[in-house]
């Protein structure tokens, strides 16, 4: 007998086995739930909102560039000599650590229909940010940049 029942809670995909409940696991053991266990199996998808909802960015001002983006130059982001995009490299301690860490990325880009220009190699992340839109730097690189900091241990 399988009595399950899945649900969310925010994001988390939960299954909940009702007491009596046969659960195969992926490694082929069988097991009967005794009593009322829940198990997080998943997140939910973070999707962008509908592009028709989507307002372009406007270019950083320079009052702009004064008060938000001269910070992110003091902890080592450098403004592209060729282009207004603003560039990082970011080293962890093995691939498992980067690739967290672009997974985390990757899940506010998707909210925010804003996707870092990133190069990958083990434990080495190279980062650009511009603003496809207005063609150069925007509030999205600088909210996605500050992420970025604050997520990198
Ligand atoms: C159609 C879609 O909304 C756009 O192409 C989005 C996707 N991601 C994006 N990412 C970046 N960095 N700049 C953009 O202008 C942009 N636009």
């Amino acid at each position: 007998m399988l009595r399950t029942s899945l649900y969310k809670v925010g994001r988390l995909v939960v299954i909940h086995f009702h007491p009596g409940s046969v659960v195969r696991s992926s490694r082929g053991s069988i097991n009967a739930a005794t009593s009322h266990t829940s198990r997080v199996v998943g997140f939910a998808t973070v999707s962008a909102p509908p592009s028709s909802k989507r307002k372009m960015a406007d270019k950083l001002s320079q009052q702009e560039r004064e008060s938000l983006l001269q910070p992110l130059l003091n902890s080592g982001w450098k403004v592209q000599s060729n282009r207004d995009a603003i560039e990082k490299e970011f080293q962890f301690k093995n691939f498992n650590e980067a690739f967290g860490f672009m997974t985390r990325v990757a899940l506010l880009a998707e909210k925010m229909d804003h996707h870092p220009e990133w190069f990958n190699v083990y434990n080495k992340l190279q980062v650009t940010l511009s603003s496809h839109d207005c063609n150069g730097l925007s509030k999205r690189d600088i909210k996605m940049a500050s992420f970025m900091d604050e997520n990198f241990k």
